[in-house]
């Protein structure tokens, strides 16, 4: 399992946002396009790794966190919830500032609710602004986030996610870039 995710990651270009070395994958960017073999493996492989039977809601993070959401909300009926870069203004609403290696935003969290109990998704954990951000947001909230996921987990991102926050994040790859490549360091397969 996880072949072509290794594969496919090993093959990844890698470009300059600043000093950020960014790589580019199906997973992260939709480019190059996405195999249904690359999404089918992961999430075969989530589903056999998480007990979902006390999941409420899927949650996705705009943007790369969506189609990994949909994968498994197919496998699983269990229905998904975005957490967008767009303000509704619904009743409700909460915002959350987040900050990555290479720049800032605003998230909005809605139709979430104080007791839910979630699968939060994402695509990859790098400094781990994102993450931090989010999940002290829904724990704000009242809401349980019962399992958190990265798919891919780049450099320290994780540990210092789960330092700041006491919980582990289930990562399925670690990879870091090292002389303008992408160099995988292990697979939770
Ligand atoms: O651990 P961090 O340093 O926070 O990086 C991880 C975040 O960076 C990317 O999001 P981005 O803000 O680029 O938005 P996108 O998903 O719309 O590409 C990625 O999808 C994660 O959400
Ligand atoms: N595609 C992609 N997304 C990211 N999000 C945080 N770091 C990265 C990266 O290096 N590549």
């Amino acid at each position: 399992m996880l072949e072509e995710l290794k594969k496919t990651l090993e093959e990844a270009p890698i470009v300059k946002k600043g000093n950020y070395n960014y790589f580019i994958h199906p997973v992260t960017d939709g480019i190059p396009a996405v195999k249904p073999e690359l999404l089918r493996e992961i999430a075969d492989t989530l589903t056999q790794k998480i007990n979902f039977e006390n999941i409420d809601k899927i949650v996705a993070i705009e943007a790369m966190g969506i189609h990994l959401a949909t994968a498994l909300s197919l496998k699983t009926n269990i229905p998904f919830v975005v957490i967008r870069k767009r303000h509704y203004g619904l009743p409700n609403e909460h915002q959350v500032h987040k900050k990555t290696g290479y720049g800032e935003s605003i998230l909005y969290i809605n139709d979430l609710n104080k007791n839910d109990n979630i699968l939060l998704i994402d695509d990859v954990v790098s400094t781990g602004g994102t993450l931090i951000a989010v999940i002290n947001a829904l724990i704000d909230m009242g809401v349980t986030v019962d399992t958190a996921v990265a798919v891919i987990e780049k450099g320290k991102g994780k540990k210092i996610v789960e330092d700041e926050i006491g919980m582990s994040i289930l990562t399925l790859i670690k990879l870091d870039v090292v002389n303008g490549h992408v160099v995988i360091e292990s697979v939770n397969d």
